[in-house]
């Protein structure tokens, strides 16, 4: 018998994206309150990941490992070990802000600086030195603000400033503002929570681009917005990473009775 040729699915499956970020028997802590237990997880390259549960399972938490963001809270505490590309991130070596631009990160409520357009978008560049020039800085800005799908709606106001935008337009800048310092990581903390739903669909269509370039991590009380953006899905309860793998068999053919529960809705 011949040796079967490869179709379009073998190759598919040959060629999955390779893991970004890794994570090891992480474990948090807020004083006595034990947030996050022992989770394991491998984060992939150019997909989306959406991470689900019930409020207060955890999923902000372990979003927030991932670039320590979760040293800003004084009673927080870190354990297990989170590589990204094979680097441990908590060694004492890693600068957190370093890291932080590298792995960006957009916030539930948008959150434009108070300055113009132009200096939302210029500020992360310039303090991390990434423009030799004015007409470099302008190259960056009007790339960042294209990749961010918002150039057109802005380009003849840059020098306004962000807060006037309108919230979904805003969501967009403080995307844009994240690309700009060429990260290689996003991180979404319930992007579009306090979106429009034509705002909302802007800005899944924008994530969905984005996974073009970046491993994009989606933390959503929404399963459709999970199901529509996302490849991966973990769920997350009471601290525990129930159940992670396909978005498609995570919403239909959930192995662990947890997740089933949760995505028929009768928990959360
Ligand atoms: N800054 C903090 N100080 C103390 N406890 C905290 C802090 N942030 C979160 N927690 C606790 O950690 C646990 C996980 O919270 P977290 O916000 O990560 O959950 P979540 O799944 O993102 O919730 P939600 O969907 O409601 O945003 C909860 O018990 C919460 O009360």
């Amino acid at each position: 018998m011949t040796d079967m040729p490869a179709t379009a699915e073998t190759v598919t499956t040959m060629t999955s994206p390779k893991s970004k970020i890794t994570a090891k028997n992480v474990e948090v802590f807020y004083g006595d309150t034990h947030a996050i237990k022992d989770v394991d997880v491998e984060i992939e390259d150019r997909n989306v990941t959406a991470f689900i549960g019930p409020s207060g399972c955890g999923k902000s938490t372990f979003l927030r490992c991932l670039n320590r963001m979760n040293d800003t809270i004084d009673i927080c505490r870190v354990e297990g070990r989170i590589e990204i590309d094979g680097e441990d991130i908590y060694d004492k070596k890693v600068d957190p802000v370093q890291l932080r631009a590298k792995v960006g990160m957009v916030f539930q409520k948008p959150n434009p600086f108070p300055k113009s357009i132009y200096d939302n978008i210029a500020y992360g560049p310039r303090i991390h030195g990434l423009a030799r020039s004015k007409r470099d800085l302008d190259d960056i800005v009007e790339k960042s603000l294209r990749r961010g799908a918002i150039w057109d709606e802005v380009k003849d106001r840059l020098q306004e400033p962000g807060t006037g935008l309108s919230g979904g337009q805003q969501q967009r800048l403080c995307i844009a503002r994240a690309i700009a310092t060429e990260p290689e990581v996003l991180l979404m903390d319930e992007p579009c929570s306090a979106l429009d739903p034509i705002a909302t669909d802007q800005v899944e269509n924008l994530i969905d681009e984005l996974r073009q370039d970046y491993s994009v991590v989606i933390v959503t009380h929404s399963m459709q917005q999970a199901a529509r953006v996302s490849q991966k899905t973990a769920f997350f309860h009471l601290g525990n990473l129930v159940e992670y793998g396909e978005t498609d068999q995570i919403f239909t053919n959930p192995q662990d009775p947890r997740t089933e529960s949760y995505i028929s809705g009768r928990i959360g």
